[in-house]
């Protein structure tokens, strides 16, 4: 069997194609411009790069970006100062914080400043206790990228085994309790799991994010399974020449795609529906703000 692809890449185009279809109707129906806004503390390579592509994508969909760009050096009062200016600001629906921080800032304190209406990460508190008791909330852009792939490679997900690999706040828990809220059994298995590949074996959808390059090998994968990989690890690759690097997920691609039925590359796969998700949530957030229906599709 050879699974077949899931091109994340593709799928992400589709939602901003849309996203950027109700942005055009705001508009025009309400005079309303969607605004997003970027923190980035410090000068991590990779935060820029990704910084970079948000205010690049906000733009092309029509929507307003701001970004703040803090020094490494940044104290936490100053930085909660330009968080309380976003909360307060009314032509800002959206206020996303870059992780990860530098060392001295409190992530907690610092996300839990952010007003919950404006938190199209979903990593407030009060988003995630919404999510775990199934109310209205903001969701976590990856695991609602992943959800979306999901629903449209299935269309129902409901009665289906899920095995979610790694609990982290950010993807593994909010993807487990987006899981269960579409009916399956849902299982979280991290580094003390016993038997894991067993546990693996079981699902009808495994969702790998435990941040450990190609961990997942083929031979844990049912056959005909669904495989979601978040991971995005960055190996040397001195084939390709001095200095050079290579991306791998968390599932070992080749061995896993001879057994799976689907299965998201990476890169190409989850990594865009990041961001996708991330304007999709902040149309959202625009539409809730006013009172307005939110455009179908595009929440959980
Ligand atoms: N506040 C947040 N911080 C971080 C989040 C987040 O959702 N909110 N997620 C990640 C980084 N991230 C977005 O911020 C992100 C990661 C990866 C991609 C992506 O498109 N990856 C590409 C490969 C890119 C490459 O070549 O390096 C892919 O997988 O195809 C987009 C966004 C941590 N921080």
């Amino acid at each position: 069997m050879s699974a077949q692809v899931i091109d994340g890449k593709a799928f992400a185009a589709k939602v901003r194609a849309q996203v950027a279809t109700e942005v055009g109707k705001l508009a025009t129906e309400h005079d309303l411009v969607p605004g997003l806004a970027v923190v980035l503390v410090g000068e991590d390579p990779a935060s820029q790069v990704y910084v970079r592509s948000k205010g690049k994508m906000t733009v092309e969909v029509g929507m307003k970006s701001v970004e703040h760009r803090l020094d490494d050096d940044t104290t936490e009062a100053a930085l909660l100062d330009v968080i309380k200016s976003l909360n307060e600001d009314p032509t800002i629906h959206g206020i996303l914080v870059q992780l990860p921080l530098p060392k001295h800032l409190n992530e907690d304190l610092v996300i839990g400043s952010i007003d919950p209406a404006k938190d199209v990460d979903g990593f407030h508190i009060s988003n995630v206790g919404l999510l775990g008791t199934g109310q209205k909330s903001m969701v976590p852009c990856t695991p609602l990228g992943c959800l979306m792939m999901l629903r449209d490679h299935h269309g129902s997900l409901s009665g289906m085994d899920a095995v979610v690999i790694g609990r982290s706040n950010i993807v593994g828990k909010p993807m487990a309790q987006l899981l269960l809220g579409d009916s399956c059994t849902v299982t979280i298995a991290h580094s003390r799991t016993k038997d894991l590949p067993d546990v693996v074996r079981r699902a009808d959808i495994v969702v790998a994010a435990v941040g450990r390059p190609e961990m997942v090998p083929g031979d844990w994968i049912k056959p005909g399974a669904t495989v979601i990989d978040v991971g995005i690890n960055r190996l040397d690759a001195p084939e390709k020449g001095e200095g050079k690097t290579r991306l791998v997920g968390d599932v070992h691609y080749e061995s896993a795609a001879a057994v799976a039925g689907a299965i998201t590359p990476v890169p190409g796969g989850v990594g865009p529906m990041t961001i996708a998700c991330l304007l999709a949530n902040t149309l959202t957030a625009c539409c809730r703000a006013n009172g307005l229906p939110e455009p179908e599709g595009l929440t959980a």
